[in-house]
């Protein structure tokens, strides 16, 4: 809708483009937000000015893009979508009401514009209409030429973090190209903008970073996070993740460093999930660090301190906790990434009642996982009951894992759950978790303690449990030995082997050390992508047991159903999502989680059944529920491709 038109505040008013009663105009300014619809308006001499000086960037034509809070159409779009002028970003019913906003979109401001720039794409009749002759080249190309030549740009990066820098570059200059390039070559790009690139980023970042692109919610913000909240540019939050990266993937402790991964996270809930990338927020909340080379290194950009712990820490979680509700109501989804132990589990306890949260490193790796079992149980046969698991690792990713296998038997078998927890046993850096250990055990590891003599390595546990199923989520690197690999193979004819840990150079085994020390008979998956593998004339293609399968579309399904907190049967239900995507042709290449390339398809078929399964429990809050879930979700998501600026 673009209004080629001279007016006033007062005839904007008249125009309901305004708030009646508005009061001084500069009341109005200090808020920007993207609503539906945008309206393209040139202003009079004296409104321009009057915008400039309230610090509003117009352009030397005056021309500027008012947004405004009219309400949207009634719109097919759950998640609160609605297509604007642009087809860009959504308001939703939930929406608070913040009088209007203004954003330039003409010019020179509007190529800086990630949201709105296409760069060479913008067609000749929108350089004239947006003031764009003569800052562009004259050349006029697709948006699909623009992926083939960034394509053709990163091949020829040699080192993965030019890659991963290109990337991000690129997501702030031209965000709809960014995910059209994630969205058709995300087979290619995941390991580029995630693990394993991203963990390399995040150790880096202080010497790669060149913009925010989240939230840093330090110790100095305490007692003012609701308004640094609102200083974010973007209202309409609908899924936040938020680290305090103490427990970057397997890297440890990155403290303020750790933002690569709220952000890598959030661009897959887009280009994974469909969720807008402006109902997304990174937050590293910045409690300092315990990496004594960090605190040492003077490109460090976090709090130069050790980690706050205890009340300090708690009061500044409660604070954010209770600012994310406030100003975003209930429906937000909250993702904890990449917490230590010690406060992940408490985290989750204390916010779940409360709050809309999910633990990716628990509960997500937790559904992923069974998924691939579901998916492996295809090959060696029998139900999950009949197997026996041994887990190296028995934090969040391995007792998460271990608590949603035995509620899935408990729930199949109808047998309580501490009988379904009795074949699973977990080794932690002491041994073999047993009930008569004599140094305490911490709490989310008692239900795994079961009867048995201590055992201090791995292989004898692994002689002595003999386990069907071997999954390794200690973070260390290189724990599955040969002895350990070759010790699965004689106890199983098809040992299933699992090493999770991220990224690549943390992971208990690589995928060819599993095919050669299992003589191409282990059925391999691991949590960072590996390459297949040929072994004896034959080409064995691991799977990726990697969180990413399963929160963008978990998330898209509390979205789109208005759930208000999160229930372990919604993992169950994602977790079965996702094994019935796995087809025989899949399976006959020794995969046991579909390949990444249909995730777009595979996020709808797991939000669909997480919504139903909100709706089943009464958790949904959107009603009445659509009757086509799967179709919902799919129509829903957010597309990349560029609009016509008219
Ligand atoms: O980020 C990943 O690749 C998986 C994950 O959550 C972790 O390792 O903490
Ligand atoms: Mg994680």
């Amino acid at each position: 809708m673009a209004f080629p038109i001279d007016h006033s505040l007062a005839d904007l008013t008249k125009l309901n483009l305004l708030p009646k009663s508005h009061g001084h105009a500069s009341d109005m300014f200090p808020f920007r937000l993207s609503v539906f619809p945008r309206v393209h308006l040139s202003l009079r001499t004296s409104t321009s000015r009057l915008l400039s000086s309230l610090g509003s960037k117009v352009d030397p034509n005056g021309s500027v893009l008012i947004e405004t809070t009219t309400p949207p159409e009634p719109s097919p779009d759950v998640t609160g979508g609605v297509q604007d002028v642009y087809g860009e970003d959504a308001a939703t019913e939930d929406m608070p009401i913040t009088p209007w906003s203004l954003s330039v979109a003409s010019g020179y401001t509007l190529l800086r514009d990630p949201h709105h720039n296409k760069g060479l794409a913008f067609s000749q009749r929108e350089r004239d209409a947006h003031y764009l002759r003569g800052l562009l080249p004259p050349t006029v190309i697709s948006q699909d030429l623009q992926v083939k030549k960034m394509m053709h740009t990163l091949r020829h990066y040699q080192v993965p973090l030019q890659r991963y820098m290109a990337m991000m570059d690129l997501q702030e200059t031209n965000e709809r190209l960014f995910y059209k390039l994630l969205i058709e070559h995300v087979e290619e790009l995941l390991p580029v903008v995630y693990t394993p690139t991203v963990g390399e980023a995040c150790q880096k970042y202080g010497s790669i970073f060149l913009r925010p692109q989240g939230l840093f919610i330090s110790l100095k913000e305490k007692g003012k996070i609701l308004e640094v909240l609102r200083n974010w540019p973007e209202k309409n939050i609908q899924v936040i993740v938020v680290t305090d990266g103490e427990r970057i993937l397997g890297l440890g402790d990155l403290g303020c460093q750790g933002m690569g991964i709220p952000v890598g996270k959030l661009s897959l809930y887009t280009a994974l999930g469909g969720v807008r990338p402006s109902a997304c927020l990174p937050v590293t909340i910045d409690v300092g660090t315990n990496n004594e080379k960090l605190l040492n290194d003077e490109f460090y950009i976090g709090l130069r301190q050790r980690r706050a712990t205890g009340e300090e820490y708690a009061e500044l979680m409660h604070e954010f906790m209770t600012a994310v509700k406030q100003n975003y109501g209930e429906k937000v989804v909250i993702q904890f990434e990449d917490f230590a132990n010690h406060n992940a589990f408490d985290l989750l306890a204390k916010y779940g009642t409360t709050h809309l949260v999910f633990n990716d490193d628990i509960q997500g790796t937790a559904s992923v996982v069974l998924a691939g079992l579901i998916g492996a149980l295809r090959f060696v046969g029998g139900p999950l009951a009949n197997h026996r698991f041994l887990f190296l690792g028995a934090g969040e990713a391995g007792t998460g894992i271990a608590e949603l296998i035995a509620l899935e038997i408990s729930k199949k078998c109808q047998i309580p759950l501490e009988e379904a927890r009795k074949n699973i046993w977990l080794v932690d850096s002491k041994g073999l978790i047993v009930s008569s250990r004599k140094e305490s055990i911490q709490h989310f590891k008692k239900p795994w303690a079961h009867d048995h003599k201590p055992i201090k390595e791995l292989v004898d546990a692994v002689k002595a449990i003999k386990p069907t199923v071997l999954i390794g989520t200690s973070g260390v690197g290189q724990t599955f030995t040969q002895e350990v690999v070759e010790t699965m193979a004689e106890l199983n004819e098809k040992p299933i082997i699992l090493s999770l840990s991220n990224p690549t150079s943390q992971s208990e085994c690589t995928a060819e050390q599993a095919y050669k020390w299992s003589k191409g008979r282990a059925i391999f998956a691991s949590g960072s992508p590996f390459a297949p593998v040929e072994y004896e004339g034959k080409t064995f293609v691991p799977g990726q047991a990697n969180n990413a399968y399963i929160f963008p579309g978990f998330g898209l399904g509390l979205i789109m159903s208005g759930t208000i907190r999160v229930h372990d049967d919604m993992l169950l239900a994602a977790s079965e999502a996702l094994a019935e995507q796995l087809m025989e042709e899949h399976y006959e290449k020794g995969m046991i989680f579909p390949p990444f390339r249909n995730i777009r398809k595979i996020s709808a078929r797991i939000a669909a059944k997480v919504a139903a399964k909100a709706y089943e429990l009464g958790l949904a809050t959107r009603l009445p529920q659509p009757k086509e879930l799967e179709k919902c979700a799919e129509s829903s998501m957010y597309s990349p491709s560029y609009h016509s600026y008219r």
